[in-house]
């Protein structure tokens, strides 16, 4: 039920981020990604959007959790998180300019940097843990009128990428905090 994905192409201490040229996060440094399609799973959805986007085929895709959000009480969302390793000798010429954005290398240091304010808010706080923490997470961000007050990090069974039937358990918790069932 979750409507996107993102993923963080890895190529040792750098990640490929889109400067986007479009709503959400336009102008903003992001993952590569974007909205699964009728009776896609979320690994063959992620796997055409980086493609279409980076046109990168050879990677090793972990399964990183999810990140959901609500703003302002209520518009629940959210998206499959993944990580792509590419290995440290991937030649990929960059700056790149698509229809969706630029594409740039970007060192994690200068994406986790506290003064950045170019990056998706939520960013630094998500990447943190699916670079650096083996287990699958939701990451939880609570936004109000815009601005990320929250980030909550639970963590998740990773069958939740393929098991459908876990995953609707799990988000219905949301949805009834929404006030409504599936
Ligand atoms: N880091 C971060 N990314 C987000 C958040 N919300 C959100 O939609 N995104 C990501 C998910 C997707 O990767 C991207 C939005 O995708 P998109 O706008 O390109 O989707 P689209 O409808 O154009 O789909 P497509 O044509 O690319 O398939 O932004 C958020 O709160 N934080």
């Amino acid at each position: 039920m979750l409507k996107y994905n993102i993923c963080f192409i890895k190529r040792g201490q750098e990640i490929l981020l889109l400067n986007r040229e479009y709503p959400s996060w336009m102008g903003c440094w992001n993952g590569i990604g974007g909205k699964l399609e009728l009776h896609e799973t979320p690994r063959e959805s992620m796997i055409r959007e980086i493609e279409e986007e980076t046109n990168i085929r050879d990677y090793v895709l972990h399964f990183k959790g999810i990140v959901t959000w609500t703003s302002d009480g209520s518009n629940f969302g959210g998206m499959y998180a993944y990580v792509a390793e590419v290995s440290e000798s991937f030649e990929y010429q960059t700056p790149i300019k698509t229809v969706e954005g630029i594409l740039d290398w970007k060192k994690i240091d200068w994406i986790m940097h506290s003064q950045n304010v170019g990056v998706a808010s939520n960013l630094p706080e998500t990447l943190d843990l699916m670079l650096n923490d083996s287990h699958s997470y939701d990451h939880h961000c609570v936004y109000l009128k815009g601005k990320l007050q929250e980030h909550i990090p639970t963590l998740i069974h990773p069958h939740m990428e393929t098991d459908e039937w876990l995953r609707e358990q799990y988000f219905q918790k949301y949805l009834l905090k929404q006030g409504f069932t599936r």
